[in-house]
């Protein structure tokens, strides 16, 4: 043992005793401390660029105060032939903009790519003091975020950085939704995941063709009418994606960390697009993918919850006192378990106006209507 001083005063030592308990210990001597509880940050909208696209990466310092979280894309949607055109860009944004208080995020490239490697090498040593999250694409068990987070641990302690870097997984392999557990709790630098809807769907072998949102094929179908069997008959398109959100969703909560609604690839259905980014708002999820500036603020006006919502809310919680017991209000049954929800839906709406103030306006306002 180097330097004989016992666990307290030698770091190598802590290094070679680990144990459970050192769940929450550095992965690498001179890292920093992992966080005990992921910080939650508003990030209603990942918005993605491809930040080796000129056009997009100028877009960025004036589209980043308008987004909760700005995220580098360097895997799937980049060419093959301009990865490291991609990665270099990325490196050359995180230092010239200022991002204020939007997230800055990366997507590096799966780690049985060739660029995976090159990708953690170069971000995290040259940017690693401005990114927040590197979403890893593809992870099929605790094994991967493993291997990230000894790797990260190891490149954070070399380039001094003193504020870990977090992770974030996307789901999008059978194998990952069925270790979807074991994967939200394989580290505390889990952040949080996204659904991954087009390879899900491919590796998945379904027979669809879109990237996330329903199909018109996937319904049931109203029962036919016996005294007319050839009635036309009313179809109800079902969610194709219900499942495996609400497997995330009970993943992430479960480890507390948080769960997102991945891409929604129709950019020109913003109907459709809306829906779906409800469906999982509603299911529990805190954000989306934005992979085109209208989706930005589809993105903001689901997630951040509806003014009447808020007032209600917060009636609830006033007519409620110390939150046991029950009462009336207009003509809905108030007890201890809605009172918990209306906390939910209160203190998100505390969380995101205390940085957006016309929505902090919108809350007051719906206050004073009731
Ligand atoms: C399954 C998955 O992995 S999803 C994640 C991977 N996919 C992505 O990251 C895709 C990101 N988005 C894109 O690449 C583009 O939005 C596309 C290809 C979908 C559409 O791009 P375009 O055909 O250029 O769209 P459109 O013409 O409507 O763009 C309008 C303007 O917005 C810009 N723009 C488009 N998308 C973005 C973006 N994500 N961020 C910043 N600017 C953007 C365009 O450069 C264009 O700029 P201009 O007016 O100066 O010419
Ligand atoms: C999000 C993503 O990468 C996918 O749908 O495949
Ligand atoms: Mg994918």
């Amino acid at each position: 043992m180097a330097g004989g001083g016992g666990r307290d005063a030698d770091p190598i030592w802590e290094m070679w005793m680990r144990s459970p308990k050192d769940f929450f210990r550095p992965l690498a001597v001179g890292a920093p401390e992992p966080v005990r509880d992921v910080p939650f940050r508003p990030s209603r909208m990942i918005h993605f660029f491809d930040p080796g696209n000129p056009k997009m990466a100028a877009k960025v310092p004036a589209i980043a105060p308008t987004v909760d979280v700005l995220l580098g894309n360097l895997e799937d949607a980049v060419a093959a032939d301009r990865k490291e055109a991609a990665r270099a860009g990325l490196v050359e944004v995180a230092k010239s903009v200022d991002f204020g208080e939007t997230q800055l995020w990366t997507r590096i490239n799966s780690l049985d790519s060739p660029w995976a490697l090159d990708d953690l090498l170069t971000l995290v040593t040259e940017i690693g003091d401005r990114l927040d999250v590197i979403m890893v694409p593809k992870v099929e068990s605790a094994a991967d975020i493993h291997y990230v987070d000894r790797l990260v641990a190891q490149l954070e302690a070399r380039a001094g950085i003193r504020r870990p870097i977090l992770v974030h997984a996307i789901l999008e392999t059978p194998a990952g939704v069925a270790n979807v557990e074991e994967i939200a709790g394989a580290s505390p630098r889990m952040q949080g995941m996204s659904l991954g809807p087009a390879d899900l769907a491919a590796s998945r072998r379904m027979k669809t063709t879109r990237v996330g949102g329903g199909h018109p094929g996937y319904l049931v179908r109203q029962d036919p009418d016996g005294e007319r069997p050839d009635a036309p008959r009313a179809v109800f398109q079902q969610d194709l994606w219900h499942y495996t959100i609400a497997r995330m969703v009970d993943a992430c909560a479960a480890h507390g960390i948080l769960p997102y609604y991945g891409p929604f690839g129709d950019i020109k259905d913003t109907v459709g697009c809306e829906d779906q980014f409800r469906n999982a708002f509603l299911l529990g999820c805190v954000g989306a993918w934005s992979l085109h500036p209208v989706q930005i603020g589809i993105a903001k006006k689901v997630f951040s919850p509806a003014p009447e919502d808020v007032a209600w809310a917060r009636r609830v919680i006033a007519a409620m006192g110390d939150g046991t017991g029950a009462v009336m209000i207009d003509g809905k049954m108030q007890d201890d378990a809605t009172f918990k929800q209306c906390q939910v839906v209160a203190e998100l709406a505390e969380t995101l106006a205390a940085r957006d103030a016309e929505l902090r306006a919108a809350y007051a306002a719906a206050g004073e209507d009731r």
